[in-house]
Parts: structure tokens; C-alpha cells; sequence
């Protein structure tokens, strides 16, 4: 357990630290800017197609989804690429697995955007 007192003031830079995180995330990150375009998208969809409350937070529930594993595998790649710059067997089934979570929620955000969308656009 951490026995440094409670403050305000580093409670405020851990709010600024993440923010900051944020801003490289979809400044900086190519994946990061691509996941943003495909979240306006879905919001912009959700609006025009008027979807419920429970269809809302499902698609906002898979695009923070997306958005985490995004985050978290970019985190885990830079710090692989710090720990060992050149190739080695771990890292690659690291990075392999940082990006299989990828994987997964967006596959899962591309099934639910399918149950949500495809029936109010098409049928
Ligand atoms: N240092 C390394 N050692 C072993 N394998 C690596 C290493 N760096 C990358 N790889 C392999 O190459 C793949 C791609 O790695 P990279 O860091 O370029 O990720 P990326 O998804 O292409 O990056 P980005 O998200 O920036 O486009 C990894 O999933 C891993 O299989």
C-alpha cells in the first residue's frame, strides 16, 4: 500500500499525465486516428439512425473497448521496443498478443455495428 498523503495537486497531474497519453494516442498513433474515424462514424450513424438507449451502449460500449486494447497494445509495443530493440522470440509473442486484443474488439465491435446497424439500414 502506498503511505504517501492524499493530494489533491497529484491526483490533478495523474488527470493531465493520462490526458496527455490521450493526445499522443490519437495524434500521433496512425491505428489511433484510424479508430477515431471509425468511432465518429458509428456516433454520426447512431444519431442519423435515432437507435435506442440499449443500442447506444452497446456500440459505445465496443468502441471504448476497441479504444483500450488500442491503447494498451500501443503501450505494450513501445515498451517492447525499448526493452529490446532487436528481434526476440518473447517479444514477438508479446506484441503478438497485444494485438490479438486488438483483434478481438474490433471483431466484436464490427458484429455488434452488424446487429445494430444492418437491420435500420437495410431491412
Ligand atoms: N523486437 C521484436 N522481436 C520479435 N518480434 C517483433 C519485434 N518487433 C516486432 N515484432 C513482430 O512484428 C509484429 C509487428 O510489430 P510492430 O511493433 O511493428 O507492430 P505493428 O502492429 O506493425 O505496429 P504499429 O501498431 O505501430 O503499426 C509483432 O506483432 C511481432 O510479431
Amino acid at each position: 500500500m502506498n503511505n504517501e498523503k492524499f493530494s489533491i495537486i497529484d491526483r490533478i497531474k495523474s488527470f493531465k499525465y493520462a490526458f496527455n497519453g490521450l493526445k499522443l494516442f490519437f495524434v500521433n498513433d496512425h491505428n489511433g486516428r484510424i479508430h477515431l474515424c471509425a468511432a465518429i462514424v458509428a456516433i454520426v450513424l447512431s444519431f442519423y439512425l435515432k437507435i435506442s438507449g440499449s443500442e447506444w451502449i452497446a456500440i459505445l460500449s465496443v468502441i471504448s473497448a476497441v479504444f483500450v486494447a488500442e491503447i494498451l497494445n500501443s503501450a505494450l509495443e513501445k515498451l517492447a521496443d525499448v526493452v529490446s530493440p532487436d528481434y526476440h522470440p518473447k517479444i514477438k509473442i508479446v506484441k503478438d498478443l497485444a494485438a490479438a486484443a486488438v483483434l478481438v474488439a474490433a471483431f466484436l465491435a464490427v458484429a455488434v455495428g452488424f446487429i445494430v446497424f444492418i437491420p435500420k439500414l437495410f431491412l
